[in-house]
């Protein structure tokens, strides 16, 4: 008899109505959520919104992805309903050397809610995956669409085992979560999402001064280990990851030189210690 908390099928689907009335309210971040049943990419359509005109705060959530994408053109898969895959679009008022941070700002976001609501220990692997212990629980897309950033999320739910694209990944299911309800994990992701937002954009960008790198710091899985970074063209780098700069960019010291590498720069980073 299988396990009919993980039998995602049967699962009720998620509500745009309920979704709405609980995050878009005068002052609120969120303009409006969608949710669809099937779409190739979430990050695909709301960047052609972004080109249209589509408001700060639009939120597109779908069921099913049939061409989910993740970073250098790799892919995003997971069976219907057995998580969360969504995006949203964000008009950012600080300078654009500054937004290498969203995405980060986004894994931050979303490690706060579910371990709250799930009760699992979550950190963040630079630049875009979140783990529980060496294990992809959920990974982070951020795309620049005009003036507009698009950034999707995918976090698996209740995926088993057996359904897992790579054998590294994990689900909430999987680690025995406190919580696998998808609607309360998308809304407490979104409440703090927007409350990084908001303190990041105020302080103009700043993620010292906001309290973000702080907070980055302090769930980060890599900062601080021994580092090995495949770059393009068959390079690497082995040494210490020691920061992350204003710009979100990866600190590296090896061989007493320090290097500074952006996420489009890295093909795979493996911690080595
Ligand atoms: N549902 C999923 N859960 C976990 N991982 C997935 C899922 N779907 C795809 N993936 C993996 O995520 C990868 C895309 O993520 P990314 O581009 O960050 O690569 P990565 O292997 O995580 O990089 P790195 O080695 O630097 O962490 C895909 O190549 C695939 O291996
Ligand atoms: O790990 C990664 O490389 C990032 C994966 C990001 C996947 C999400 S799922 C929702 C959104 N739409 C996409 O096509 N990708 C992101």
């Amino acid at each position: 008899m299988p396990d009919s908390r993980y039998s995602d099928l049967d699962r009720p689907p998620l509500s745009a109505a309920a979704l709405n009335h609980a995050l878009v309210r005068p002052g609120s971040l969120w303009t409006g959520v969608t949710v669809v049943d099937s779409t190739g990419s979430t990050n695909a359509d709301l960047a052609e919104a972004a080109h249209e005109g589509a408001p700060e705060g639009t939120v597109l959530v779908a069921e099913a992805q049939l061409a989910g994408r993740g970073r250098l053109g790799r892919g995003w898969s997971a069976p219907p309903r057995s998580g969360l895959t969504f995006s949203i679009l964000l008009r950012p008022e600080v300078p654009v050397a500054a937004q290498g941070w969203l995405s980060l700002l986004y894994g931050v976001a979303a490690a706060t809610a579910v371990r709250r609501l799930a009760e699992v220990d979550v950190r963040l692997k630079w630049p875009n995956d979140l783990l529980i212990g060496e294990r992809k629980l959920a990974g982070v897309l951020a795309e620049r669409a005009d003036d507009a950033v698009v950034i999707g999320m995918g976090l698996n739910v209740s995926l088993r085992q057996e359904e897992l694209p790579v054998e590294t990944a994990t689900s909430l299911g999987i680690e025995q979560a406190a919580c696998v309800d998808r609607d309360p994990l998308l809304r407490a992701v979104l409440r703090e999402v927007e409350r990084h937002y908001r303190d990041w954009s105020d302080a103009g960008g700043d993620a010292e001064a906001s309290g973000l790198r702080a907070a980055y710091l302090a769930s980060s899985a890599t900062i601080g280990r021994q580092v090995r970074v495949e770059l393009p063209g068959q390079q690497s780098l082995t040494g210490r990851a020691t920061g992350v700069d204003g710009s979100g960019h990866l600190q590296v010291e090896a061989a007493g030189e320090r290097y500074t590498l952006s996420a489009g720069d890295v093909v795979h980073v493996r911690t080595a210690d």
